[in-house]
């Protein structure tokens, strides 16, 4: 039986009401949310045993973020504790076409101050078959990226499988050059087995850019060549996915994805995404959906990533980082009925 550890940082959310600017609020709308946490609830919605591993301040705000992750299923026995605070994101929602706004306050949280040694990896990761984690981690300091790499190096030698979504945040990774985090994210996604990336992840962190060929590229033959380096530079990679958002409008926006190995391409149906209610977490929530689409679908990859975009899909609709939404309900989405319609 398949048990997933997602290790990063989970953070307080706090939103204006609707689509209020910053500037209009005079109270805040509270979730939870972090790239690593929003994909161990989305698992623990599918039904798999999931567990979250990160580093919360011993007070009442790190209580409630870990009652959040219980309250969906999510183990949290191998938190540790300590540290000042707990991260937080402002969130301003965007509308038509004024687009969303993050504002991160998580310098000097508990995941932002985590030191080397401060988990015992050994036993954290015991039974263990599937270990996620994100660019997001290493962004936010260089000891959390340190930890990372410890888990990592502790993860392969157990054999464990190894996922990450690189998640490039331009307004993180500002303690260190364009050098150190090339070599950061080097370093660790060489562990990694299933990778989901985007052209600019590629560009920012590795330097890799779609080949150009004389004639005219597009874009899927752009992300296919991004793909294609990126198996050459990491050889223990064995699935590569994408997705591809279109925004034609602000009322007209579609979702699909790619999945490749080193054979083949798997290249899903294209969803309509309107109206989105909420566009947070649709990454999230497609990694979550490959995470279980791999584990269940076992040969048939062409399902997994149909899974993963139809979950992301859903996701949309959902207001908040999560994506809490059942198997049912993305196999039924998976096999065609977008109706809506009510369930009697
Ligand atoms: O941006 C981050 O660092 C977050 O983790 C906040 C959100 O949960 C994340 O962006 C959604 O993918």
């Amino acid at each position: 039986m398949s048990k997933i550890v997602t290790f990063g940082e989970i953070m307080l959310r706090l939103s204006p009401p609707e689509f209020l600017r910053f500037s209009q609020a005079s109270h805040f709308d509270i979730e939870f949310g972090g790239g690593e946490s929003n994909v161990a609830i989305s698992l623990s919605k599918f039904g798999l045993s999931t567990e979250f591993i990160t580093r919360l301040p011993n007070n009442d705000i790190g209580d409630c973020a870990k009652m959040e992750l219980r309250k969906h299923g999510v183990g949290v026995d191998k938190i540790v504790y300590g540290g000042e605070r707990l991260g937080i994101y402002f969130l301003e929602t965007g509308a038509i076409s004024r687009g969303s706004k993050v504002v991160y306050d998580r310098a000097h949280s508990s995941m932002a101050t985590i030191q080397p040694g401060m988990i015992d990896w050994e036993k954290a990761l015991d039974g263990v078959t599937w270990f996620h984690w994100t660019g997001i981690t290493p962004a936010i300091s260089q000891s959390a990226a340190d930890v990372c790499l410890e888990a990592l190096k502790v993860a392969s030698a157990k054999g464990i499988t190894i996922s990450t979504d690189f998640n490039y945040r331009a307004k993180l990774w500002n303690y260190c050059d364009e050098n150190l985090r090339k070599n950061i994210m080097t370093e660790l996604s060489s562990y990694c087995n299933i990778i989901l990336c985007n052209q600019e992840d590629a560009a920012v962190f590795f330097g890799i850019h779609p080949a150009k060929s004389a004639t005219e590229t597009n874009r899927e033959n752009d992300i296919l060549s991004v793909i294609e380096q990126l198996f050459k530079k990491f050889p223990n990679a064995r699935k590569i996915a994408t997705t591809l958002r279109t925004s034609i409008s602000a009322s007209h926006n579609t979702w699909s994805a790619i999945l490749c190995d080193r054979e083949n391409t798997y290249k899903t149906k294209t969803h309509q995404l309107n109206p989105i209610v909420d566009r947070v977490g649709g990454g999230d929530s497609f990694m979550a959906g490959l995470i279980y689409g791999l584990n269940t679908y076992t040969d048939d990859y062409q399902k997994a990533v149909d899974f993963a975009v139809a979950a992301s899909c859903l996701k949309h609709s959902i207001k908040g980082d999560v994506n809490l939404v059942s198997v049912e309900e993305v196999t039924k989405l998976m096999e065609g009925d977008s109706s809506g319609k009510v369930a009697r």
